[in-house]
């Protein structure tokens, strides 16, 4: 039986009482690898005719396609090497350098058939500034770890280098305070996936337009994700800031965080093949008569829609810097209301 399944977990038993009407266990059709949708088609492999044709009806054209140096911090890790290939795929110029905590061979990556060289942290301040030098346009991408978050960006603050920091925790008013006070281009944003933002951003406007509509109810929160995960989502806290400002009450460490295998594929329903890779959130909300309730979830299998929409991050922020804008700070919110999401 699913309760006596998950209370079979010590982090599940405290926080799930639910009975299986009311289970944070996703429906049957879950099942099916989300991930496994078709590749989305990319603006530039478009034939100049269709392009054209669109254009002569008055839809807008496919703008000139953009290539800027991007620098993956750090291209040892899941996302890093994901958005390196994602950005190498959209014609971006990769540069060959990254830092990484974990030691590989020769000190070198393989990325489309590009050659990474990879140096320990503790150097990236001797090597940014000739890097910064050699590609003056330079976009600095992080998917490194929350502890790495702020000296990361007290780093690309001092060499005012811009930045799109897609690494969740660390102490995020602190990051948003360095970032903002050395006046640098950045986005920040623990969600880059353009359909999960856009749920955030109608989650943001729903709680600044009905504040305490939910004023009452109760609120389980279950995030899974691969086991090698360290922090809880930073999606999920920004989700569960939105249900606070519309009036529920819940503490941040009541999240019921998923991270072993046997649990997330018995469960929670994650396909095995994305074990290594997934994000699976589901937030669950009961009147306080227990009449009426919410689920909203949203399960992503695969790095995918991640680095597509950092690759649309790095775009959109070069396109800031190169027009001069005032706001320098964006988050993806921002990215996807103007329209630089593909
Ligand atoms: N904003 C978004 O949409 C998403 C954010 N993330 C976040 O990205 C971060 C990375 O996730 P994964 O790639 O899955 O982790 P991972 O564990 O696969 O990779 C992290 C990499 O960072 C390296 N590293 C550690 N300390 C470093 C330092 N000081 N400088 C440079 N490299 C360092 C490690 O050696 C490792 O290769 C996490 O915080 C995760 O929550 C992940 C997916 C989507
Ligand atoms: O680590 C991950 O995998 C993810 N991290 C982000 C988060 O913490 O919210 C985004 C997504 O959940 C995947």
């Amino acid at each position: 039986m699913l309760s006596a399944t998950i209370a079979a977990h010590p982090a599940a038993a405290a926080a799930i009482t639910l009975r299986q009407r009311h289970s944070l266990r996703p429906r049957q059709p879950l099942r099916v690898p989300i991930g496994a949708a078709a590749p989305r088609r990319r603006m530039e492999t478009a034939r100049p005719s269709v392009v054209k044709a669109v254009a002569s009806q008055g839809v807008p054209a496919v703008p000139p396609k953009l290539s800027f140096p991007i620098l993956v911090n750090s291209c040892t890790g899941k996302m890093g090497k994901a958005v390196a290939e994602a950005a190498v795929s959209a014609g971006l110029q990769l540069v060959p350098v990254s830092f990484s905590a974990t030691e590989v061979p020769d000190g070198k990556l393989k990325i489309c058939d590009r050659e990474i060289r990879i140096h320990d942290p503790s150097e990236s301040e001797k090597i940014l500034p000739s890097i910064m030098e050699e590609y003056p346009d330079l976009i600095v991408v992080d998917y490194t770890v929350p502890d790495a978050v702020n000296a990361n960006a007290e780093l690309y603050c001092k060499l005012g280098l811009p930045v799109v920091m897609g690494t969740t925790g660390g102490n995020r008013q602190l990051l948003h305070k360095t970032v903002q006070d050395a006046n640098i281009y950045a986005v920040i944003s623990p969600q880059m996936g353009k359909q999960v933002v856009a749920f955030l951003a109608a989650m943001e406007i729903m709680a600044g337009q009905f504040p305490d509509a939910f004023s009452g109810y109760k609120l389980e929160v279950m995030e899974s994700h691969q086991a090698t995960k360290l922090d809880v989502s930073g999606t999920a806290k920004a989700v569960i800031s939105c249900f606070q400002k519309l009036g529920v009450s819940f503490d941040m460490d009541e999240v019921k965080l998923v991270r072993d295998p046997e649990e997330q594929v018995n469960v929670v329903g994650v396909p095995e093949e994305h074990l290594e890779g997934h994000a699976f959130h589901m937030y669950h909300l009961t009147s306080p008569d227990g009449t009426v309730s919410f689920e909203f979830q949203h399960n992503v299998c695969g790095r995918s829609i991640y680095a597509e929409g950092t690759v649309d991050a790095a775009m959109f922020l070069y396109t800031k810097i190169q027009s001069g804008a005032g706001k320098k700070l964006y988050d993806m919110i921002d990215v996807l209301r103007e329209g630089n999401m593909r």
